[in-house]
C-alpha cells in the first residue's frame, strides 16, 4: 500500500466514492450518529480493532451519540494518502451493522 501524498484535487475526486467523508484542511473526516450511546462506543471499539489490523489509527472522538474520525498519515508529513482511504473504506463498510447513519 502506498503512503504517496495525494493532492486536494485527487483526495477530493476518491472521496466521491466514499459518501459522508470530506476533505476538511490536512485531514479526511466522517462524523456517524448512532441510535445510542453505546452503540456508539461499539463503533469506537470496532474502528480501534480496524486500525490496529491496518496499522494505521484516526483522531477518534465518542460523543453522546456520536462518533467522527479526522485522519491524515503522519509517516507521510500529514498528508492524505491511500492508506487513510483504506481506513475511510473498512469504517464504513463496518458502521452500518451498528446502526450507524
Ligand atoms: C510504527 C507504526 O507503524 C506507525 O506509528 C503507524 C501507526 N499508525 C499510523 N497512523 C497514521 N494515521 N499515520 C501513520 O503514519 C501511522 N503510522
Amino acid at each position: 500500500m502506498s503512503a504517496e501524498p495525494l493532492s486536494p484535487s485527487e483526495t477530493e475526486s476518491r472521496l466521491e466514492s466514499l459518501p459522508g467523508w470530506a476533505l476538511e484542511g490536512d485531514r479526511i473526516t466522517r462524523t456517524f450518529r448512532l441510535p445510542s450511546h453505546f452503540a456508539a462506543a461499539a463503533l469506537t471499539v470496532h474502528i480501534a480493532q480496524i486500525q490496529d489490523e491496518l496499522n494505521h489509527h484516526s483522531d477518534l472522538t465518542l460523543g453522546y451519540n456520536t462518533v467522527a474520525l479526522a485522519v491524515h498519515t503522519h509517516s507521510a508529513g500529514g498528508a492524505i494518502t491511500e492508506k487513510d482511504l483504506t481506513l475511510a473504506a473498512r469504517v464504513a463498510a463496518a458502521a452500518p451493522a451498528h446502526g450507524a447513519e
